[in-house]
């Protein structure tokens, strides 16, 4: 049975009074949400053999249809969870000003979101306002507490602990239930993919706050907070909040908020994954819009975990997968089909970091002031296309 997660006490000396976050009412109105399927993490220690082949055909259908999934029982409770949440709400309560300076990101020359995210854009000067503000600690954050904004040093234990618990037993055990899927070792997509340097990886971590959009930027973004995209790494680990803003692009092609599942992690697969599973896994294309209307006026706090693959692999599907030796691989979508092509025609494939980095370097956003898009229709809907590296991605706009 996996250890329960079993952080440092919140009340040690020298800890600052935290106030409680407390989770905002839900939406009241009548809305289709996604429907996902749910996975019992821990039911993958059932003695039973029938229970784990239950929840490895569950989760099979999940990231084939859905490529997201909510994962419940995986080890850390309610209460811990929303520790996190008070901590994050504190952090952007009590950032001073010159944290934010001295600690201010720069995504455009590095290829990584580390640091501060001030709310103007997703560079590193300051473009037109976009009411999103976050933190992401990166290794370097991990590796060195200067990097890290004063007012999180007496909360740096939890947050460590935290991250070290999702990466090294929630994530370690959700990899090993996607390893069995494909029918390959356990340890497989662990051993073979994942990174693991420290509490995140080659990852981040990543304290978010989205504040209500104003009238300003409603009309200049559309209601858009996110264009839909795909993450592009193993799994990203979202926590379920009450406001909903994430939505999810269905295969029916329709855009459906996730309904919030208190305590849940939503799971969202990446197109490492992707790749490696010869497309039997969905990266899903997901966006982040405004909440409705009930929820207009709120404030969204988010915590999420990327978990990384290892950056200088070039990924190939795991051909000795007996599902991809029985079934073939599925060139239906999105990396895996871009993939392909480069590798049919003898062109090397992008490792996984410059994968990653010259997708966050040059990531478009709806508040960009002239967005160079190509904009394509694809049966009557509107989708953005792009080309890094030779590999074409087309985003539902
Ligand atoms: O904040 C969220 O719910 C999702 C954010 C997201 O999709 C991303 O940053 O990749
Ligand atoms: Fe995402």
């Amino acid at each position: 049975m996996a250890a329960p997660f079993n952080p440092p006490a919140a009340d040690l000396p020298g800890k600052p009074f935290v106030e409680k976050w407390v989770p905002p009412p839900t939406s009241k109105l009548d809305i289709d949400w996604a429907k996902l399927r749910t996975i019992e993490l821990s039911r993958l220690d059932s003695p039973d053999p029938k229970v784990v082949q239950q929840l490895v055909d569950t989760c099979r259908e999940a990231i084939r249809v859905d490529g997201f999934i909510f994962l419940t029982d995986y080890g850390v409770s309610y209460d811990q969870l929303n520790r996190q949440f008070s901590i994050a709400q504190y952090l952007h309560r009590n950032m001073s000003e010159e944290d934010k300076e001295r600690l201010h990101w720069n995504p455009d020359e590095t290829g990584t979101f580390a640091g501060w995210k001030p709310r103007f854009g997703w560079r590193r000067d300051k473009g037109a306002p976009d009411g999103i503000e976050h933190f992401n600690y990166y290794q370097p954050q991990f590796e060195s507490m200067d990097r890290v904004p004063t007012c999180m040093h007496p909360f740096w234990d939890e947050i460590v602990d935290f991250c070290n618990y999702l990466t090294y037993s929630v994530n370690k055990r959700l990899l090993k239930l996607l390893s069995k899927v494909l029918e390959l070792d356990d340890d497989f997509l662990w051993d073979r993919v994942q990174s693991k340097q420290g509490p995140v990886g080659q990852g981040y971590f990543r304290q978010a706050l989205y504040y209500p959009a104003d009238d300003d930027l409603s009309k200049r973004a559309g209601g858009t907070r996110m264009n839909g995209h795909c993450d592009y790494g193993t799994t990203t680990m979202l926590f379920s909040v009450p406001i909903s803003s994430l939505q999810i692009w269905g295969r029916d092609e329709k855009w459906r908020y996730v309904p919030y599942t208190p305590g849940a992690l939503v799971i969202n697969i990446g197109e490492t994954l992707e790749l490696v599973s010869g497309g039997h896994f969905r990266a899903t294309r997901h966006r982040v819009v405004d909440p409705p209307e009930d929820q207009r006026n709120d404030e969204r706090l988010s915590l999420v975990l990327f978990q990384a693959s290892e950056g200088d692999l070039r990924m190939e599907p795991a051909y000795e997968s007996p599902l991809l030796k029985r079934e073939g691989c599925i060139d239906s979508q999105g990396a895996y089909r871009e993939f392909k092509r480069l590798r049919d025609k003898g062109i090397p494939v992008p490792t996984n970091r410059q994968w990653r980095e010259i997708q966050i370097a040059d990531s478009h956003h709806p508040t960009d002031a002239a967005p160079n898009d190509t904009i394509v229709m694809i049966n009557g809907s509107k989708h953005i296309q792009r080309e890094y590296l030779g590999v074409k991605i087309l985003l539902p706009a």
